[in-house]
């Protein structure tokens, strides 16, 4: 029997193109042939996605950045992108296109739109992004990492929540070491492109914890490259241990040995949190559209497992108080690193891979 291929567009940022992983894990288990369809940015998270996966560059095209010139482009390079995309498409007969947003999905969802193929698509977010907004009506259904998710007439939106890597899964509920005297792990993470506002107050909190857990504080710090340097010279300077990197290859592995986090509230982080069950202090980018990210944070904060600070609060010393309650009470971040399981969707990738085959029209295990 053919292996039925999947093709799943995603590019753009991290956000995009972990779930996407997550999806094409699984559906090469279950032995489909999976491609991945990306740009240039996409192709840099593509490190974890299995070997097996195929993996197509596409033109990508956006109005939101580069000069006039570039904005000129979009079109041509748009439909340059749909055309050589249904091209491969009527040749190579995919059972089915799942896009994850980001405008390098543009393409495959395009072409699969053109040829009528089944499609669907992912939204991450409570809030549908400009690329999953186009498409919402025009696929079978849209999969929505977050419920409930306002979505444009016409849509048929479905919960799933938010897939997560292999690695995450497989740290999923490891058993939380509440804060002691000893040796506690704190992981920084800004998101998949690092957060400034993080490496600007993180370091002169950690500074001004009370001394009786400071000693005991190791620091995990993602920095952004141009704020790697000053970051580590603050920790080295003020006896603080710290590892800074600009980005974790290891996160589910730090995560799970973490006895507090303190991160952005982006889908995916939202969703490791949920999975592997720990504390969290939840700093949402006020600049995201429609504020996605504070309705992302919410399932979190409502469950009381998180505390959330917005940008416009985020002080060293309102950052260590908070820190200082977590780390200092055992038992209220046991609560808490709980309460964050009881939030998560730790079968999201199954019930995506359900819609997948069902829109396939094979149900079986190929
Ligand atoms: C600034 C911005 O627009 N952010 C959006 C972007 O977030 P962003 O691209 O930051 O993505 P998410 O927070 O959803 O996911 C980040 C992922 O990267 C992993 N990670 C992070 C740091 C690191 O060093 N190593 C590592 O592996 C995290 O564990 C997580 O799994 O897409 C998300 C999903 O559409 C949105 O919710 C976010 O609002």
């Amino acid at each position: 029997m053919t292996q039925p291929l999947l093709i799943i567009a995603a590019g753009g940022t991290g956000g995009h193109m972990f779930p996407a992983q997550a999806l094409a894990e699984a559906m090469l288990r279950r032995g489909w042939r999976v491609r991945l369809s990306t740009d240039a940015r996409g192709a840099r998270y593509t490190g974890g996605f299995p070997h097996t996966t195929e993996i197509v560059e596409v033109q990508s095209a956006t109005f939101a950045r580069g000069g006039i010139l570039s904005k000129l482009l979009v079109g041509p390079r748009v439909a340059m992108g749909v055309l050589s995309s249904a091209w491969a498409m009527w040749r190579d007969r995919p059972a089915a296109v799942v896009g994850f947003g980001g405008y390098p999905s543009i393409p495959a969802l395009g072409a699969a739109w053109l040829l009528k193929l089944p499609r669907m698509i992912h939204e991450q977010n409570g809030i549908l992004g400009k690329v999953n907004t186009l498409f919402a009506p025009r696929v079978a259904c849209v999969a929505c990492g977050v419920w409930p998710t306002e979505l444009p007439e016409g849509a048929q939106g479905i919960h799933t929540g938010n897939p997560v890597r292999r690695a995450v899964l497989e740290r999923g509920g490891a058993s939380y070491i509440a804060p002691g005297d000893y040796p506690m792990s704190v992981l920084v993470m800004g998101g998949s492109q690092g957060a400034r506002i993080l490496s600007d107050v993180v370091p002169a909190a950690m500074a001004m914890l009370p001394e009786e857990i400071r000693r005991y504080v190791r620091v995990h710090h993602q920095a952004r490259p141009e704020d790697h340097d000053r970051v580590t010279a603050f920790y080295a300077e003020h006896g603080i241990e710290a590892e800074v990197q600009p980005f974790f290859q290891d996160v589910p592995r730090r995560m799970a040995e973490a006895q507090l986090v303190i991160c952005r509230a982006g889908a995916s982080s939202i969703a490791d949190l949920t999975v592997i069950g720990r504390p969290s202090i939840l700093i949402p980018f006020a600049a995201a559209a429609g504020d996605h990210q504070t309705a992302n944070a919410r399932g979190l904060v409502e469950a009381g497992a998180a505390i959330l600070i917005p940008e416009g609060m985020l002080t060293p010393e309102s950052l260590a108080d908070q820190a200082a309650t977590i780390l200092g009470h055992p038992e209220g971040a046991q609560m808490m690193a709980r309460a964050a399981l009881s939030a998560g969707a730790p079968d999201a990738t199954e019930r995506l891979v359900s819609l997948v085959e069902e829109l396939a029209g094979r149900t079986e295990n190929t």
